[in-house]
């Protein structure tokens, strides 16, 4: 375990719920996160996800070690980031938890690109990768992800989580200030 240690700086960590209130206010695209190898096929709903870096080309992914997913994440070297959607908000829930994990995969439509994990028919988009590194902080594993297929993005809008529920982006260009001038 590599955390900060908050002990050997002036400042504690803030309250657990307290960062949660405030990450609810936190806009974020939704994924479904699937795998198939050695553990079985597995996925779950993320939002802790994020692009690490274009060169080469590196995904992050955050997944919490209680998770029913888990022990097939860490028995395998694949995973795909799928991005749901607008009309996808049904799939994010199946994937949300408490839903076995064959009646997740029944709900939708899957294919298969370079690794073998499962790909969503119909998603926003799809970032096919291999797992190239692992870092436990906190309750979660940090997945570095090197990203070896695309699928060919759909023209749908995408689905954000913010505020505790579900939303489709209008894609409403807001320009700056200086830039309308
Ligand atoms: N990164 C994660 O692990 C996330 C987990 N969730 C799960 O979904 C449940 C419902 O979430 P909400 O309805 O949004 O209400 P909430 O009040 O539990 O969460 C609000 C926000 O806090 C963050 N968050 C929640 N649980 C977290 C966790 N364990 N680790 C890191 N960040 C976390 C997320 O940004 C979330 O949208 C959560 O209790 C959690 O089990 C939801 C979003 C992200
Ligand atoms: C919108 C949303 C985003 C989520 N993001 C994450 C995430 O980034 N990482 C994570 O480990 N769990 C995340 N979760 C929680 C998992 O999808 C799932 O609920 C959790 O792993 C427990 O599921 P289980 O019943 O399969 O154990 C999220 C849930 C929702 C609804």
């Amino acid at each position: 375990m590599s955390e900060t240690d908050p002990s050997a700086d002036s400042a504690p960590y803030v309250e657990g719920g307290a960062f949660r209130g405030a990450m609810a206010r936190v806009a974020s695209a939704v994924h479904l996160v699937t795998t198939d190898g050695p553990g079985g096929r597995a996925g779950f709903t993320a939002s802790a996800v994020c692009s690490v870096s274009d060169g080469p080309p590196t995904l992050l992914v955050c997944i919490n070690r209680t998770s029913s997913a888990y022990a097939a994440m860490s028995a395998s070297d694949v995973l795909c980031v799928n991005t749901l959607a607008a009309d996808q908000s049904d799939i994010a829930a199946a994937f949300g938890g408490r839903t076995p994990m064959e009646t997740r995969f029944a709900a939708a439509s899957w294919t298969r690109i370079v690794t073998g994990a499962p790909v969503l028919e119909g998603a926003l988009t799809a970032f096919d990768c291999r797992i190239v590194g692992r870092h436990p902080v906190g309750t979660h594993d940090v997945l570095y992800c090197a990203v070896v297929g695309l699928a060919a993005p759909g023209d749908g809008q995408g689905l954000v989580y913010a505020e505790r529920g579900y939303h489709a982006v209008p894609l409403t260009h807001v320009a700056p200030r200086e830039a309308a001038a």
